[in-house]
């Protein structure tokens, strides 16, 4: 189905290599976040419960953190772009921003899909441990700070997998709908897997966090092959989680598209 590219020309005029130049250049953003977040041992008092005792917030200073900026947030209206997911829904104020028209271009069932509480557990159980330092610098507010960063780039591209999904079903409807309609995820995921644009974008990661991750100088290159985070992580951290979630999304939008 690499046809589908060449053919695609729908109304609003999201086309599969739109939305793919759309995740490639997320791809510099996350890439560099979790390169800043790497400029901070893992503070681990940041996710400890127990460290902080803010009246009327239970949880760990990272928590704290990021329901308080998704709050201001919310009420600066970016929850009001179908892009955006918060990763605390509940008790969100509501936007005090004028309204602003976005286009629509997803189903409404796609309001349902958000899977963020598995992005956080991936982000500080598994991925985490794997391209920090472990430490203690005592810098918890800013390292949270990075840690919202990287979040809410990695929320953005993997939920980015509904437009993806969208575009796809709209270019090869007639194999998409017997799938949907027998709601059969193994056929989807089949349907949506392009197992050499994977490969392509793992190896691309690698080669931004390489070039991102250099110092930069004006004489010679005094790197020596030393780079601020670990190339081969974060195309792990794409092969094993940020791909697969992204499927995820795109796979739950699918199951609901034709409600
Ligand atoms: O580019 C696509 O077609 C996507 O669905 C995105 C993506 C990815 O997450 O990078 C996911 C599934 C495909 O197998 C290839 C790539």
């Amino acid at each position: 189905h690499e046809m589908a590219k060449a053919e695609s020309n729908v109304s609003d005029g999201l086309t599969l290599d739109l939305v793919r130049d759309s995740l490639i250049r997320q791809e510099d953003t996350i890439v560099f976040s979790l390169i800043e977040r790497a400029k901070f041992p893992l503070n681990s008092p940041t996710y400890d419960p127990s460290y902080t005792s803010i009246p009327g917030s239970c949880g760990s200073l990272v928590e704290f953190i990021v329901k308080e900026t998704e709050a201001i947030q919310a009420k600066a209206g970016r929850y009001e772009n179908p892009e955006e997911h918060p990763f605390f829904p509940d008790n969100l104020p509501p936007s005090l921003v004028p309204h602003h028209k976005y286009p629509k271009v997803l189903h409404p069932a796609a309001m349902f899909v958000n899977i963020n509480k598995m992005i956080w557990d991936m982000y500080f159980n598994k991925l985490l441990p794997l391209f920090v330092t472990p430490g203690d610098d005592g810098n918890y507010a800013s390292t949270a700070a990075r840690d919202l960063e990287c979040l809410q780039a990695l929320s953005r591209r993997i939920h980015y997998g509904k437009l993806v999904a969208e575009v796809k079903f709209r270019d090869e409807r007639k194999d998409y709908e017997p799938a949907i309609r027998a709601q059969d995820r193994d056929t989807l995921i089949g349907l949506l897997t392009f197992a050499n644009v994977e490969e392509a974008v793992k190896k691309r990661v690698a080669k931004k966090a390489v070039t991102f991750g250099r110092d930069v100088q004006l004489g010679d290159d005094g790197n020596k092959g030393k780079y601020k985070l670990d190339p081969a992580i974060v195309s792990r951290l794409y092969g094993d989680w940020v791909i697969p979630l992204t499927k995820e999304v795109e796979v739950e939008y699918l199951l609901h598209r034709l409600d």
